[in-house]
């Protein structure tokens, strides 16, 4: 396994090699990012990951500062699983001052996007980059980040980047908190609190599967309970996976962010609804 820092390094390296498959990371790995190295090495013969703590992606007033910087353990974890691991300092991702961006399609306002406005603007931006520079033929995102992963699925399509996109299904702790590097920011409360988050989407998709359809009232219900307990909601919604626009019938996602203390978690489920 060979650790790269430059974009020029980068590019020699995998100039000879046929097809490559990469996984976009900020680092901190945990199951979930190798889950994602092992899927990838189905799809290239060259697997690439990235670690790169983007940014342009973080609001004025988010982690970015204290976002888990762990290089040496990821590169551990990363021996055996990887051939390349690229980990450019922020110079060398953008030496002068980024002045052209990717704007993301509409649905980058909503969900995520409304609490976090720019985040989608810069994710698109970095992934684009990443994917000129590394030119994958294959490139691994989890749905954990389940709008990110639609949002880059659109980039790809509508820029016609010749690159598969594939989507890895979530990692969880045995008790199905949905496994995240922000979750090490969870004190013992709260990470006992933590897994209130899938629960309740559980929940709702127990009610679906039985016929409940009044979608407004199950979200409402579920940031009503997720708030007696101490949560800040920023949203639950039930979207159409095709668009994460509001949901109709059919193959429906459950989507939720929320803050426990200073720690934003994510979550999401699919529930597929038979005509
Ligand atoms: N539990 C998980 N299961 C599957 N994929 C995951 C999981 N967590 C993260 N990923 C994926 O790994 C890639 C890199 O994500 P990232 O480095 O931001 O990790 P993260 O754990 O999501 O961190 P954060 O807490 O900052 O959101 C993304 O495609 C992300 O969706
Ligand atoms: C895709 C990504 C690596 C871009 O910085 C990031 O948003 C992430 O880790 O999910
Ligand atoms: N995993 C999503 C990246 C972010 O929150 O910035």
């Amino acid at each position: 396994m060979q650790l790269i820092s430059t974009i020029a390094q980068l590019r020699a390296r995998l100039s000879a090699e046929a097809s490559v498959a990469f996984v976009p990371t900020m680092g901190n790995l945990h199951q979930g990012h190798l889950d994602l190295m092992r899927q990838a090495r189905l799809h290239g013969r060259c697997v690439v990951a990235s670690i790169f703590v983007n940014p342009l992606q973080f609001g004025p007033n988010e982690d970015f500062d204290q976002y888990p910087r762990t290089l040496d353990d990821d590169c551990e974890k990363l021996q055996g699983l990887v051939d390349v691991v690229f980990a450019p300092g922020v110079n060398e991702m953008y030496p002068a001052s980024q002045t052209v961006f990717v704007v993301p399609p509409p649905i980058a306002d909503e969900l995520c996007g409304a609490a976090r406005p720019g985040h989608f603007q810069g994710m698109a931006t970095v992934v684009c980059k990443l994917l000129n520079i590394v030119q994958p033929q294959a490139a691994l995102f989890g749905k954990k980040d389940y709008q990110q992963l639609h949002i880059i699925r659109q980039l790809v399509a509508q820029l016609n980047m010749p690159v598969e996109v594939i989507g890895g299904e979530t990692v969880r702790a045995s008790d199905g908190l949905a496994l995240s590097s922000r979750n090490q920011y969870l004190n013992e409360a709260e990470r006992a609190e933590a897994v209130f988050l899938n629960q309740t989407l559980r929940s709702m998709r127990e009610q679906l599967l039985s016929g409940a359809r009044d979608f407004g009232m199950l979200e409402a219900a579920a940031v009503r309970a997720l708030t007696a307990r101490g949560w800040s909601v920023d949203y639950v919604a039930i979207r159409n996976q095709s668009d994460l626009k509001t949901a109709g019938a059919g193959e429906l996602v459950v989507l939720a962010a929320a803050r426990l203390g200073k720690t934003r978690l994510l979550d999401n489920i699919e529930v597929n609804l038979h005509p």
